[in-house]
């Protein structure tokens, strides 16, 4: 069975275990890198992505998560962990912080506002339901959620959703000296997946909706397969170039 592990360093990580308890998988509490040998997928939680970031780098997790992710295995970051998967984050504290990075997109940090200005919302989700079954739409939590603005051409969106009227107009702007644009867009991304990696900006953990979770996990299985697909493709390669053609292969019987 897939072993699932889950960054635990701050934030909704136990809410991640027992959603994958609910649907029959062990998830494993992640702290260290040694702790990332051996995983089949990872989910990063939602948080505080500054704080996790700090301890992130207190134990030194950055390198190995980088390799995590560019390893190909699944990853998915909810809200916090979507930005530490961004490669590109705006709204961040003075200073900046660390990023994982993978997902090619821009995230804004606290987007949709505040604390107060958390919500829930039915989002429309029909890639989820083609996948997973169920209706076209599912519950998003979105806690002081962030939001994508722009993704790259591999990136697909899973969900979008309508930027809030009363939200006061973001101003974006790329670094020091650069110029600042208003981002003037009717709606933000609020789900995405570049390959391996899935992000959403909500919390599908504090619903009792599994559907994402079982997307995740299938990810889990289609990257499987695909390795094992290789396997056999370079052994079965591998076996047969040394022997003479057209003689019959002596298969071991088994009884
Ligand atoms: N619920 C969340 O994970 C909120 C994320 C928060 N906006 C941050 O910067 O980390």
């Amino acid at each position: 069975m897939a072993v699932v592990g889950v960054l635990a360093l701050q934030g909704s990580y136990n809410e991640h275990l027992a959603a994958l308890r609910r649907i029959g998988v062990r998830g494993v509490e992640v702290r260290k890198p040694e702790q990332l040998l051996g995983l089949d997928s990872l989910i990063i939680p939602g948080g505080e992505s500054t704080t996790m970031a700090k301890l992130a780098n207190y134990h030194n997790l950055f390198p190995a998560l980088r390799e995590f992710v560019s390893g190909g295995k699944p990853v998915w970051g909810t809200c916090a962990g979507l930005i530490f998967l961004a490669n590109k984050a705006v709204g961040q504290k003075t200073g900046g912080q660390e990023l994982v990075g993978g997902l090619d997109c821009t995230v804004h940090r606290n987007f949709f506002g505040s604390q107060l200005q958390s919500f829930e919302t039915e989002l429309s989700v029909p890639k989820l339901a083609e996948k997973e079954g169920g209706n076209d739409t599912c519950r998003g939590v979105f806690i002081r959620a962030p939001a994508i603005l722009e993704v790259g051409s591999d990136v697909e969106i899973l969900a979008d959703c309508p930027v809030p009227a009363n939200r006061p107009s973001i101003v974006i702007s790329s670094g020091e000296g650069a110029e600042e644009e208003v981002y003037s867009k009717d709606r933000v991304i609020v789900a995405v997946r570049q390959g391996n990696i899935l992000a959403t900006a909500f919390h599908p953990e504090l619903t009792s909706d599994s559907r994402w979770h079982r997307f995740f996990l299938d990810m889990d299985k289609e990257s499987q397969a695909k390795a094992l697909a290789a396997l056999s493709l370079s052994s079965s390669s591998r076996d047969t170039e040394h022997l003479p053609k057209n003689k019959p292969l002596a298969l071991p019987i088994f009884e």
